[in-house]
């Protein structure tokens, strides 16, 4: 069966594409077929995955999500790229912005998404969408489609104000549009070795949340080396196979099977 992750925080640059890339790169390596879907129409994923210029591509998530809008079919395999490191992907680009006005209007603007991925999830183990850093309408269609949701905190900051949001939201979601949502783990990211920062932010988060929050075990570590997958269009395993990232991620696709069984 397909499960289905929105790797989700309305705060910027915490390592929600640089998760979903690796962690879905991750998985496919462990013989799993992973769908990618990109819900942000800064298009990084695009550029994380080879694409230099999202914005010259023709078809991307907003035209998938127009179909449905307008109760057509989409093509078998439409918008969907094959990339060399054996996942598939649909990227977006700047013309996703435009949908989140545009839904507005839409019946059932909520559950677009969703209606789209239960006619390609057969073809899946695991489909991850990669959101954007806000919790408009599209990052809700993404809560919406999805069984889980993987939320990335950076290190660095004392993220339970933000976290309070996000959860409230997941909560929303939950009770009112999606009662098989619940929330799979926050992932500690750019954890700086060197510091305390993410015991100190893993026990602020345990002492507001308890037990009703799970944290992952393995945290990603801070490194350069994440920082140049992006530009260099490959996964992390390519990159710097032997570094801290690649073990962190590694660590963490292990995690995420384990929970499989
Ligand atoms: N473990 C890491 N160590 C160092 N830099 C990292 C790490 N993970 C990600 N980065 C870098 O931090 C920046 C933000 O990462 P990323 O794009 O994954 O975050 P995001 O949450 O998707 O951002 P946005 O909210 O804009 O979509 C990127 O330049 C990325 O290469
Ligand atoms: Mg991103």
């Amino acid at each position: 069966m397909c499960r289905v992750i929105a790797v989700a925080n309305q705060k910027g640059g915490v390592g929600k594409t640089t998760t979903c890339v690796n962690l879905g790169i991750g998985l496919a390596r462990a013989g799993k077929k992973v769908l990618l879907v990109e819900a942000d129409a800064q298009g990084s994923m695009a550029v994380s995955l080879g694409i230099a210029e999202p914005d010259e591509l023709d078809v991307t998530l907003v035209n998938i999500m127009e179909k449905v809008i307008n109760d057509e079919d989409a093509e078998p395999g439409e918008g969907i790229i094959h990339h060399g490191e054996g996942i598939d992907f649909i990227p977006a680009n700047i013309e996703l912005a435009g949908l989140e006005t545009a839904l507005v209007n839409v019946m059932s603007r909520e559950t677009i998404l969703r209606q789209y991925l239960n006619s390609v999830k057969r073809e899946y183990d695991f489909v991850i969408i990669d959101c954007m850093p806000s919790l408009g309408m599209i990052t809700i269609n993404a809560l919406v489609a999805a069984d889980s949701v993987l939320i990335p905190v950076e290190a660095a900051y004392l993220p339970v104000k933000g976290l309070q949001q996000l959860i409230k939201t997941i909560g929303r979601v939950h009770r009112k549009l999606n009662p098989a949502l619940n929330i799979m783990g926050i992932l500690l990211t750019k954890v700086d070795r060197r510091t305390n920062f993410a015991r100190d932010i893993s026990a602020q988060i345990r002492e507001v949340y308890g037990n009703r929050v799970h944290i992952f075990e393995n945290c990603i570590p801070l490194s350069v080396k994440a920082a140049e997958t992006t530009a260099e269009g490959k996964s992390i395993y390519l990159h710097d196979p032997k570094g801290i990232v690649a073990g962190g991620y590694h660590s963490l696709t292990q995690e995420v099977l384990a929970d499989e069984k």
